[in-house]
């Protein structure tokens, strides 16, 4: 049987076709009521794995009916020109939520950028006040593809609590979220990353392994304890044998399809759940904005009330 058949081939696309579905009826009677969603992303330079984001985050925001616009800067920018163009988005009432695509060039401080965006429009989770709330298990919303790596977990059955969890890779976006809404979980997480002794030696315990490096081919058969469920987060752009660039993850699916007991394929997996994430969390941004409002003008807003 081949992969694709295998009911053990985790598919992000029918978690993010419900997801997209939910935010749409949301985003139909917020603009109903005269709150229209609008997401801006930020893109500075060129990164292959941000251009296929980017993309998506586009074509789904359409079919979500929630406004788009991506703003491109090219990478010889300063950090103070950019966070100008923050501030004025933060400013802007159009305007529901900024996403800043990582990476950044070398010379604009990453954090520095993240805290420029007013926490109400900060749909990722990322500013320094918002990050906070994974850890105190307040988790409606969460870095997005955090959440959508555990989502496509929780789509085996598996019982979290308790679950040996591996996670390699310890990114502020990735790595530690995920680690964190996995605590929340009740699972018991090992975090590796590039100083970790032996990876294989602590993967190989995994009931189940997340992987976020963006090396391909990082995770072999050998790695894999048989029966697990290995989430390739990865998002690798490179030329394949017939010489056409195509994407691949972190996971060598070929020979660990054969220990896994599920598999997330590349793409399709994590990557379609991430940009269905991204928009939910653009309506809570909304919904928490309309919440905002209501406390300091009293005005009354069906949305926040709910
Ligand atoms: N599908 C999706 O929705 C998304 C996919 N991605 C993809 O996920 C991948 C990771 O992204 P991101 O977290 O932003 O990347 P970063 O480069 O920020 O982080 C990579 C992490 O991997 C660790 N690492 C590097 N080499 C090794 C190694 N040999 N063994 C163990 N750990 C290692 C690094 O550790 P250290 O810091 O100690 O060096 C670091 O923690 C990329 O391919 C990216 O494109 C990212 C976001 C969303
Ligand atoms: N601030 C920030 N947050 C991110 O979450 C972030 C980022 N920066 N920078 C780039 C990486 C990469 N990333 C992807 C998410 C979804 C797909 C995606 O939709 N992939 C589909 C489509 C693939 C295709 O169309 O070829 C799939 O895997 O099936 C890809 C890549 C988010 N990232």
């Amino acid at each position: 049987m081949s992969l694709s058949d295998d009911s053990r081939y985790l598919r992000g696309g029918p978690v993010a076709q419900r997801i997209i579905a939910s935010v749409r009826e949301d985003a139909a009677i917020a603009t109903a009521e005269g709150f229209p969603a609008k997401l801006i992303s930020i893109t500075v330079g060129d990164t292959a794995a941000v251009d296929v984001y980017v993309r998506n985050q586009r074509a789904k925001a359409a079919l979500a009916g929630i406004g788009f616009e991506e703003r491109r800067f090219p990478a010889d920018i300063t950090a103070g020109e950019l966070e100008a163009a923050i501030h004025g988005l933060n400013a802007d009432p159009r305007v529901t939520g900024i996403i800043i695509q990582r990476p950044v060039p070398v010379h604009i401080p990453i954090k520095t950028l993240q805290a420029a965006v007013h926490p109400l429009k900060d749909v990722e989770g990322m500013h320094p006040a918002s990050i906070g709330n994974i850890v105190y298990n307040q988790l409606d919303l969460a870095p997005c593809t955090a959440a959508a790596s555990v989502e496509l977990l929780k789509e085996t059955g598996l019982d979290l609590k308790g679950l040996e969890v591996v996670i390699v890779g310890h990114s502020e976006i990735v790595g530690k979220p995920i680690a964190f809404l996995l605590m929340s979980e009740g699972a018991t997480v090992t975090v590796c990353h590039h100083m970790t002794r032996s990876v294989a030696a602590h993967a190989r315990r995994a009931d189940a392994l997340f992987v976020a490096v963006g090396k391909p081919r990082l995770i072999k058969a050998d790695m894999v304890k048989p029966g697990a469920a290995v989430i390739d987060i990865g998002i690798n752009a490179e030329i394949g044998p017939d010489g056409e660039s195509r994407i691949v993850g972190d996971v060598d699916a070929e020979s660990v399809k054969d220990v896994a007991s599920w598999i997330t394929p590349v793409p399709g997996g994590v990557g379609p759940i991430t940009v269905a994430i991204l928009l939910r969390n653009t309506m809570v941004a909304l919904s928490r904005q309309r919440a905002r409002y209501q406390a300091t003008y009293g005005a009354p807003d069906k949305l926040a009330a709910e």
